[in-house]
């Protein structure tokens, strides 16, 4: 596993690993970034024309149906780096006639994991290393200049288990909407991302449905206010919320953007200046509509001893993935933002098409109505008693 997160870095970098699946070794590097002179390095060192894999919303926003996992596109003659990063995430573009794809082999799926892990855009140029450049290969690998990464490592990132979250540090933390907080940091084992959970209140005190938070990152929104999101909002709120009913937990998840990362989103953003919605704006530069797990969330509470929560959200994908990580959800409590002219589409995108319980929210607004439940229908694994 520590060349899988070791290779974030040099893929980040804009340099090339090497990933190994069985026999076979493949030379893979990131399109984002990728210039007209790494491409023919890396087809150099390979010995074989690149191919492009993509993940399957690429295919689907480069108009090409029913495609489900990532594909490898061979194309032939090899265009250069700026059409390469044209088909990885520009709107609107097309695969050039008779460009053959097929199912990506598990070096190409791999890519795709490494490169949604490491917030790049999830669109990677692989060559299979040829027979006669395995030894010029190996000696890359001996000098310390190419990281190697076992196919299946790759594919096991962000997999969660044990050692995969560390409590690092915690400090008091007066809030203004909860004065009696601490920040309990943890660090994930790729030493990349960090989470925080904020503690509110004395834990002895805690309802015995201890009220929790799941808030991911939102710069923009949290920190400054951001008119095209409610998140800000919801921050504040929710810190109040759980204050007011006697403390508990929120945990500040790093994961902008859904998970695709801050220049994703704000790529995202352009796109929907330009008319997208949110999810297709993120599927258009190759993601699906919430790139998130909540392992982490899950880990957190695990190690904090909370397991029987009121879940603070919108959100009906974070009560199931609580659920079925095993911890008890008793209750849903709604926390909204306030709708503005500029987050309207947004949250009635989150409504209709993430299924989010914010039709009563838009409602108010006079949006079109829908069928919500009021309340969390009783889980199988929770008992309310
Ligand atoms: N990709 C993308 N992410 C966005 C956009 N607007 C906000 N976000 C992100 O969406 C996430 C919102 O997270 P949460 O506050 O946990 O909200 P949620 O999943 O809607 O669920 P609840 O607020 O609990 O109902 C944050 O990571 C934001 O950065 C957008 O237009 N595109
Ligand atoms: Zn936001």
């Amino acid at each position: 596993m520590r060349q899988a997160e070791r290779a974030i870095f040099d893929l980040r970098r804009g340099l090339p690993i090497l990933v190994r699946d069985n026999g076979s070794t493949t030379l893979l590097q990131a399109v984002e970034g990728l210039d007209d002179e790494a491409l023919a390095a890396l087809q150099a060192l390979s010995g074989t024309p690149p191919g492009l894999v993509l993940s399957s919303h690429r295919m689907a926003a480069l108009g090409v149906a029913g495609v489900d996992a990532p594909a490898t596109v061979s194309l032939s003659p090899l265009p250069d780096s700026l059409r390469l990063r044209e088909l990885a995430c520009v709107r609107d573009a097309r695969l050039p006639a008779g460009a053959r794809h097929a199912p990506a082999d598990k070096a190409g799926q791999a890519a795709v994991r490494l490169l949604s892990h490491a917030l790049l855009v999830p669109a990677a140029v692989t060559s299979t290393v040829s027979a006669a450049q395995a030894d010029a290969v190996a000696a890359e690998v001996a000098s310390g200049n190419l990281l190697v990464v076992d196919a299946g490592a790759a594919l096991e990132l962000g997999a969660g288990g044990p050692g995969a979250l560390t409590r690092i540090s915690e400090a008091r933390v007066p809030l203004a909407e909860a004065e009696n907080s601490r920040f309990v940091l943890f660090r994930e084992a790729d030493g990349v991302h960090e989470h925080v959970a904020v503690v509110i209140g004395t834990p002895a005190d805690w309802p015995e449905d201890v009220p929790v938070r799941l808030h991911s990152s939102c710069l923009t929104g949290d920190l400054f206010g951001s008119l095209r999101c409610d998140c800000g909002e919801q921050l504040r709120r929710g810190v109040a919320a759980i204050n007011a009913q006697g403390g508990g937990v929120l945990l500040y998840l790093s994961q902008e953007g859904r998970g695709i990362g801050l220049a994703n989103k704000l790529r995202a953003y352009g796109l929907q200046d330009e008319g997208l919605d949110t999810i297709d704006a993120d599927q258009t530069i190759g993601f699906s509509k919430d790139e998130r797990n909540f392992r982490v969330a899950h880990e957190m509470l695990q190690q904090l001893g909370v397991s029987r929560i009121l879940l603070l959200t919108n959100n009906p994908g974070k009560v199931e993935a609580l659920q079925r990580a095993g911890i008890n959800v008793t209750a849903r409590q709604a926390i909204y933002g306030d709708v503005t002219q500029q987050n309207q589409r947004y949250l009635t995108t989150k409504a209709n098409r993430h299924g989010h319980w914010l039709h009563e929210l838009l409602n108010e607004q006079g949006e079109p109505s829908s069928q919500v439940p009021e309340s969390l229908p009783a889980p199988e694994t929770a008992a309310r008693s």
